[in-house]
């Protein structure tokens, strides 16, 4: 069977300014992504999780289609991808919604872009506005609303043009723990509901296996793809408090092993990178007051 989503082999460079401790700006290419292969598919709950700086945001970048691989591809439904479209939504940290516009007008917008009619549009954004709970809110402004409800009228807003594809890049990381949680379930109930394929990005162990069917872990810059654990939870829905079954302690203590040295080398890469730039200022200083 194709797979949904189909990573192939990318690699993903930046090249940044650097300053060498003289006036002269040089560009010193840094690699983000190495070799990521992944497979996703269709319906499936996958998340990426891995240390600050691994290249997730990167990842997720080039499957929305905002940036390109410097070589490999990543495929839809056996094609590639070339740019963004609206087979794939994006659900980001920052809400992302327009502040002049009501909780049902955010939800209609992707559909006035894919030209549905104002009757229409209006009652699909309804029935995205009901599923994410936010029934008796949609005329209210983003500021009239929580971090939580901003958040869900951010995931209506992205379901209602029927994506694929669901792209999710640490959607609740800005929530307080009681609201996270309850997103986090209310994500699942929705995915359920919907069918979609997910990809979800965080930092958060407890929050991969608590999502993910399969919770892929990334190394440390150049990311990778350490490992892939599939979750083998059921009723990933029911009433039970998953978080204390034993076996998902355990899952997710395998992914702690996994990234624990991952984070470690990410904290010693950011300190470097911390007194590298450090030195260049202070070199400069003393370049600027010998002159
Ligand atoms: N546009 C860019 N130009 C230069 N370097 C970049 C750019 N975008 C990302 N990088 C670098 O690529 C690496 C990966 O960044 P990315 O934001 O994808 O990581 P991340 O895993 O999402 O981090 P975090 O968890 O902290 O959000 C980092 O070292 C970052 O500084």
């Amino acid at each position: 069977m194709t797979a949904k989503i189909s990573i192939q082999n990318v690699q993903k460079a930046f090249r940044i300014k650097r300053n060498l401790g003289h006036l002269k700006e040089v560009l010193q290419p840094i690699s983000a992504l190495q070799d990521i292969n992944l497979d996703v598919k269709q319906g499936e709950f996958m998340v990426i999780v891995g240390p600050s700086g691994c290249g997730k945001s990167t990842l997720l970048d080039l499957l929305a289609g905002l940036t390109k691989p410097n070589s490999g591809q990543i495929l839809l439904d056996g094609k590639a991808i070339t740019g963004p479209n609206l087979d794939r939504g994006i659900v980001f940290q920052q809400y992302a919604l327009f502040p002049w516009k009501t909780a049902l007008a955010n939800v209609e917008f992707g559909l006035e872009t894919k030209g549905v009619g104002r009757k229409e549009r209006k009652q699909i954004a309804q029935e995205y506005i009901n599923l994410v709970g936010l029934a008796g809110f949609e005329h209210r402004y983003p500021h009239e609303l929580s971090g939580g409800m901003k958040q869900r009228v951010a995931i209506a807003r992205s379901l209602a043009y029927d994506p694929e594809v669901l792209l999710m890049d640490e959607p609740f990381a800005a929530l307080d723990a009681q609201t996270r949680e309850t997103l986090q379930s209310e994500l699942l109930r929705i995915w359920e509901t919907t069918k979609k394929t997910i990809i979800f990005i965080t930092h958060g162990i407890e929050e991969a296996v608590y999502l993910g069917q399969r919770v892929a872990v990334m190394t440390s810059r150049p990311g990778r793809i350490k490992e892939v654990i599939d979750v083998p939870f059921e009723a990933r829905t029911s009433e039970e408090d998953l978080r204390s079954n034993p076996e998902f302690v355990k899952i997710r203590h395998q992914i702690w092993d996994l990234l624990k040295d991952e984070v470690h080398r990410a904290q010693e890469q950011e300190k470097d990178k911390t007194l590298k730039a450090n030195s260049a200022k202070s070199n400069v200083k003393g370049v600027a007051s010998d002159g």
